[in-house]
């Protein structure tokens, strides 16, 4: 297209979006010609340039890029700030979580639009063409809406000259369906690197995490064509799970939730009455709804852990469980495997706990709250204060009883320090968090191969103290959030290779009690002993689990 014929489209669409919302919906007639609602601010406070919600989205990539942010700790403090709520705030962060998992397809999308290697475009322009490319891809946003915002978004953060390159590179893109931008980068990596590499441009993995991903699924008894599932799941935005933690929570808390947990008989829906079939007049298996209708949010059931609520609607922010510490913010399989760890039977005392690694506090806080109804007491230990911090806010409602102490160490002295001292040690290891890709957005582009190495050796040494802090008889659980074989199988293999002394103990089996007592249907788990879990499969992070009895 000519530049004039570029630039007369431009002022077309302008006056498209004129009669759209920042979202490229369409505004009514009434809306555009003025005589909707209009803010009180005066005209100078309106809006101008840019779309908030959009901005929002190209501030946390550039944070994300510039200043190695993470993504979740940047988006909501943002929203707030900038007072973006509702629907916005709900685009902004499609937006911003959704380019920055797709980055690896929309780069291969614009490098087919561009004359230069991406290395050679300004890191704020890049930005700014996988914003858009994102809105023209992956999202339901019209064509010309999701260019005209992005152009003015790039006039006003880079430039009218980079604008101008924004502006050429999107209408370029826009110029191709999507299905068929999909088939040429797929069959083009194909081309280079084979089915992973397609698979990683389409699915937007890094190769050697595709890679390490179907090695473990195939590990696990699973089919490698499951790999894509996976993937797929990585790319979506997980629904976020409250843990209700046991014995603490009020009437008026559960009220908040819109169901008791106490409901949940085996064999029951939510109200008592009989469980319905999976997908039946109560929803997807397992998810039962409410019969309260005054709760601040809404949830549902877990699949499979007791102490799971699915947040179906509402902030959980405004939950007074949760800013009191009685609920949390928590994924089901952490909260499963939690459970398991605690449901396997060991013999003699089981009264003193200890968490190894236990920042920000999530598993402490359930352990504990088990440990208040047992009549058990949880030591949580921390390697780096500013998280020590956290696990102190996160035990904040927990029987003070159930807690002796929470305190900054390095766990690796744990077992030279207090060898035999306790009865169970939960071992949640530091680890690349390959299982939990869908919740960090930028996480898998910032991993690299060589730092699974690193967290081995780390490993390793921290399950080898765990061991010598358990007493014979007692229970160590060794935790991942990631399913990659060096982290799971092969650090238990190393660490026990040699030894008599330790022996495993049936994972699968604790937890499928968990989720029997529970009432969840059956649970898919692989013939081993050890645990893995699947966000495709468990709709959970792939969270790994392995229980191992001193001897
Ligand atoms: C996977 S996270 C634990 C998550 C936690 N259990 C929860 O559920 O909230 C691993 C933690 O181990 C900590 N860590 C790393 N090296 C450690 C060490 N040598 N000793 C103790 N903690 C360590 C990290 O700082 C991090 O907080």
């Amino acid at each position: 297209m000519s530049g004039q014929n570029d630039r007369n489209s431009d002022r077309r669409n302008d006056r498209a979006s004129d009669r759209r919302d920042g979202r490229g919906r369409q505004r009514g007639a009434a809306r555009s010609q003025g005589s909707g609602h209009r803010s009180a601010a005066a005209p100078s406070q309106r809006r101008r340039g840019s779309d908030p919600a959009r901005a929002v989205a190209y501030d946390v990539l550039r944070q994300v890029d510039g200043s190695d942010a993470y993504a979740n700790l940047v988006l909501p403090p943002m929203l707030r700030s900038r007072s973006i709520t509702g629907r916005d705030a709900g685009f902004a962060t499609e937006l911003a979580y959704g380019t920055l998992r797709m980055r690896g397809r929309h780069d291969a999308v614009i490098a087919r639009c561009v004359d230069r290697h991406l290395d050679k475009i300004d890191p704020p322009v890049l930005d700014l063409l996988r914003l858009g490319t994102h809105q023209l891809t992956a999202m339901r946003v019209p064509n010309h809406a999701a260019v005209s915002e992005t152009v003015g978004l790039a006039r006003e953060k880079v430039g009218a000259g980079a604008a101008q390159f924004v502006n050429a590179v999107l209408r370029s893109v826009a110029r191709t369906p999507v299905d068929e931008w999909l088939l040429a980068v797929g069959d083009a990596a194909r081309a280079t690197g084979g089915e992973d590499e397609r698979l990683s441009v389409l699915e937007s993995h890094p190769r050697w995490i595709t890679r390490a991903l179907r090695e473990s699924l195939v590990a696990a008894g699973r089919p490698a064509e499951e790999t894509e599932d996976l993937l797929r799941a990585d790319n979506a935005a997980p629904r976020v799970t409250l843990v209700v933690r046991p014995g603490l929570p009020v009437e008026r808390e559960l009220a908040e939730i819109g169901g008791p947990k106490a409901d949940r008989t085996p064999g029951t829906s939510g109200d008592g009455a009989p469980r319905s079939a999976p997908d039946g007049p109560s929803g997807p298996a397992g998810a039962r709804r409410s019969p309260r209708t005054a709760a601040v949010v809404s949830t549902a059931a877990g699949r499979w852990a007791p102490t799971a609520r699915v947040l179906e609607g509402g902030d959980p922010g405004a939950l007074t469980g949760v800013r009191e510490g009685s609920i949390g913010v928590q994924d089901e399989g952490s909260q499963l495997v939690t459970l398991a760890f605690l449901a396997a039977e060991i013999e003699g005392p089981d009264e003193r706990w200890l968490d190894l690694c236990a920042g920000p506090g999530g598993k402490a806080a359930l352990l504990a709250a088990v440990a208040g109804e047992r009549g058990a007491r949880v030591v949580a230990n921390e390697v780096q204060p500013h998280r020590t911090d956290l696990v102190h806010r996160a035990l904040s409602a927990v029987m003070a009883d159930a807690v002796e102490d929470v305190r900054t160490g390095d766990g690796r002295a744990a077992g030279t320090t207090e060898p035999g001292a306790y009865d169970r040690v939960l071992l949640d290891a530091p680890c690349t968090g390959l299982g939990a890709l869908r919740r960090r957005p930028e996480s898998r582009w910032r991993r690299t191969p060589s730092d699974v190495g690193t967290l081995t050796a780390l490993q390793g040494e921290l399950l080898r103290s765990a061991l010598a802090a358990v007493r014979p008889g007692g229970m160590v659980g060794y935790v991942t959030c990631s399913p990659h074989l060096a982290e799971t199988r092969f650090v238990v293999d190393d660490v026990l290779r040699g030894r008599d002394d330790v022996e495993r103990v049936d994972a699968a089996a604790a937890v499928r009690q968990v989720v029997r007592e529970a009432g969840g249907e059956e649970i898919e788990l692989s013939d081993r002993s050890d645990v893995q879990l699947w966000p495709h499969l468990h709709g959970t992070d792939a969270m790994h689990l392995t229980l191992l009895r001193r001897r």
